[in-house]
């Protein structure tokens, strides 16, 4: 009889990357304080016995780092590992432990350029598994009871964190002090519950299957740079991120992707030199930014990164340029994926 039972379990594979879920703290108290990317897989999956009543489980440790410290090597390194598992017969989904301060570009990425319908769980945690109220095994029993379920494929890449089941596109670190960490301006896809997820909605957007992009055809990522804007902006960063050779720059702009008079006329020069300007909106909210509202884009010849946050609009951004570096297709796929 439990033959059967384990037959009928989904193969999940979870790739370990680090960040807090894999922290450890000096002692339980201490929530906030602590080093990330210390814990292996084996233990992290050891330490969630329920697991093995989800799905058959096994662990792989890809890296060991503290998500800030990614890299574009790292990013495709996970991506190429993602489809090769993918591809993969005996494998049903797929969970990938992640440090939260660049969870959500890592899970955009992959929604991006995975070419596959089965379930991808990216997940963390704010607190390291040491401390009291650690909210990182939960998230993962989350994640790889998401993984497990037949009802989370084709719906994109996933994040499980605080019982929402979140859009890989559209959800951000709001805040890095509470376990409710994650949200996204348009709401979750559902929750997941002792276990079982119940859905309420599905992304719009292309991803996946639907995406034009693919990991396997993609051989490295170009530069890409982010430009914060505030009150007494100067152009200093814009020029020195085109000078180190950034193909294309990120506009985190004030309101609506607004665009400081002191800084326009060198994003045009810059542009007149090739490199594309994205205006994108760095309000924490969520922003919304519509091409020739606040500045003449099409005149300008600039995109506009529409709700994508200014790290979002940088995955994009690169892998886009993979395929084209003209700006109208730029446009297109900023507003379709
Ligand atoms: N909560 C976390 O995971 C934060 C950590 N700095 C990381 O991103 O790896």
């Amino acid at each position: 009889k439990e033959v059967q039972t384990q037959q009928k379990l989904a193969n999940v594979v979870i790739l370990a990357t680090g960040g807090t879920i894999a922290g450890a703290g000096a002692s339980a108290a201490n929530s906030a304080t602590y080093q990330a990317a210390k814990v292996g897989i084996e233990q992290l999956i050891a330490d969630v016995p329920q697991l093995s009543q989800l799905a058959n489980v096994r662990g792989e440790q890809v890296m060991q780092i503290a998500s800030e410290s990614i890299t574009n090597d790292n990013l495709l390194q996970l991506g190429r590992r993602v489809a090769e598992l993918a591809d993969s017969k005996d494998v049903d989904g797929i969970v990938i432990t992640h440090g939260t301060d660049t969870l959500e570009e890592t899970a955009y990425f992959l929604n991006l350029v995975e070419k596959t319908d089965k379930p991808i769980i990216v997940v963390g945690s704010m607190r390291p598994g040491t401390a009291m109220s650690a909210d990182g095994m939960l998230n993962l029993y989350n994640a790889v009871a998401v993984a497990s379920s037949k009802e989370a494929r084709g719906k994109g890449v996933l994040v499980t964190m605080n019982d929402e089941i979140q859009s890989g596109r559209d959800v951000s670190k709001m805040i890095n002090i509470k376990t409710e960490a994650f949200k996204s301006a348009w709401g979750p896809l559902g929750m997941v519950v002792e276990g079982k997820s119940y859905w309420f909605r599905l992304p719009a957007k292309r991803h996946t299957l639907d995406s034009e992009f693919d990991i396997k055809t993609i051989k490295s990522l170009p530069d890409v740079e982010i430009a914060y804007s505030y009150g007494n902006v100067s152009d200093t960063a814009y020029k020195a991120l085109a000078q180190s050779g950034a193909k294309a720059i990120i506009h985190a702009g004030t309101g609506n992707g607004a665009v400081s008079s002191r800084v326009v006329p060198t994003l045009q020069a810059l542009r007149k030199d090739g490199v594309q300007i994205i205006r994108s909106s760095h309000v924490n909210a969520g922003g919304f930014v519509l091409r020739n509202a606040e500045q003449p884009d099409d005149k300008y010849d600039w995109v506009v990164a529409h709700d994508l946050n200014p790290q979002k609009a940088r995955i994009l951004a690169m892998v886009a340029l993979t395929k084209t570096n003209d700006s109208k297709e730029l446009q297109r796929m900023f507003w379709e994926y």
